[in-house]
């Protein structure tokens, strides 16, 4: 067998084509232009481009883009001082602080400052605490953007036998309570569980979100199973120049899986889309608008 291809850049491109039309109708509608704000932390070259990629796609939906840079070594009350002037901004709907912050800084503070409607990364615990409760909620970009992907193979997950790899704020977690609502049966692995490579054989929908370059194997696959990774790992080549692979042996898992997201070109490319939406989402929730069609 070989796997189809999920492709992440058409699928994200579909997705930020709808965000720009319900932008432009809340606009035209309600004079309402939904407004993101990024913060950056520091010169991570790799957070530098993520932010980068962010203004552009935010601007070109038609949304404002407010971008703050702070040198690595600003005070963390200086940081709290901006998520709180960001907060009491009637322009701007959605804050993001770009992650991983530099170690000075204690990021759970800081998530924790930034007002749960305007968190369009979903990992302030109020938001955090309604998702697991199964309550509406802003949810973080990543897995949103996974459970989009899997759609596009499955129309329902029903049932299915999932197993999340990671257990991450960011993407594991969540992954894990976006899957129940959607009523599939999940199991909860990571790097110390025993035996991953039976516990993946049952899966119908394998997760991989551990960041361990090409860990997942082809004989740990369920011959037709969905394959869904999350691993973005940098390997150096020749001239200091990096290749990207993910969490999971694209190769291999190819000739077992029914299909497969590719790294780059899958789940990375959805991140962003997602936030757009959850932007505009929450935009509409400030001004006590109607859901978004999107
Ligand atoms: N506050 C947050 N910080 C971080 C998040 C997040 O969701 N919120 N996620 C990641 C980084 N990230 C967005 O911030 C992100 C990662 C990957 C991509 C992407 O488009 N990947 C491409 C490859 C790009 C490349 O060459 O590096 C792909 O997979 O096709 C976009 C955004 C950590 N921080």
């Amino acid at each position: 067998m070989t796997a189809r291809i999920i492709d992440g850049k058409v699928i994200a491109a579909e997705l930020r084509a709808r965000v720009a039309e319900e932008v432009a109708r809340v606009k035209r509608e309600h004079q309402v232009t939904p407004g993101l704000a990024v913060v950056l932390v520091g010169n991570d070259p790799a957070s530098e481009v993520y932010v980068r990629s962010k203004h552009t796609q935010t601007q070109a939906a038609g949304m404002a883009s407010f971008e703050h840079k702070l040198p690595a070594d600003v005070a963390q009350a200086n940081l709290l001082a901006l998520i709180e002037k960001l907060n009491r901004d009637p322009t701007v709907h959605g804050i993001l602080v770009q992650l991983p912050l530099p170690k000075s800084l204690h990021t759970e503070t800081i998530i924790n400052a930034i007002d749960p409607a305007k968190d369009v990364d979903g990992l302030h615990p109020n938001n955090a605490g309604r998702l697991a409760g199964g309550f509406a909620a802003l949810s973080p970009c990543t897995p949103l953007g996974c459970i989009i992907l899997t759609k596009s193979v499955h129309a329902s997950l029903e049932g299915m036998n999932a197993i999340v790899i990671g257990r991450s704020n960011l993407v594991g977690r969540p992954l894990v309570q976006l899957l129940l609502n959607e009523n599939a049966t999940v199991t909860i692995a990571h790097s110390r569980s025993k035996d991953l490579p039976q516990l993946c054989a049952r899966a119908d929908l394998v997760y991989a979100a551990v960041g361990k370059p090409e860990m997942v194997r082809a004989g740990w696959i369920k011959p037709g199973a969905t394959v869904i990774d999350v691993g973005i790992n940098r390997l150096p080549i020749a001239d200091g120049k990096t290749r990207l692979v993910g969490d999971i042996a694209f190769k291999e898992v190819s000739e077992v899986a029914g299909a497969i997201t590719p790294v780059p070109g899958g789940v990375g490319q959805m991140t962003v889309a997602c936030l757009l939406v959850n932007t505009l989402r929450a935009a509409c929730a400030l001004h006590g608008l109607p859901k978004p069609a999107v």
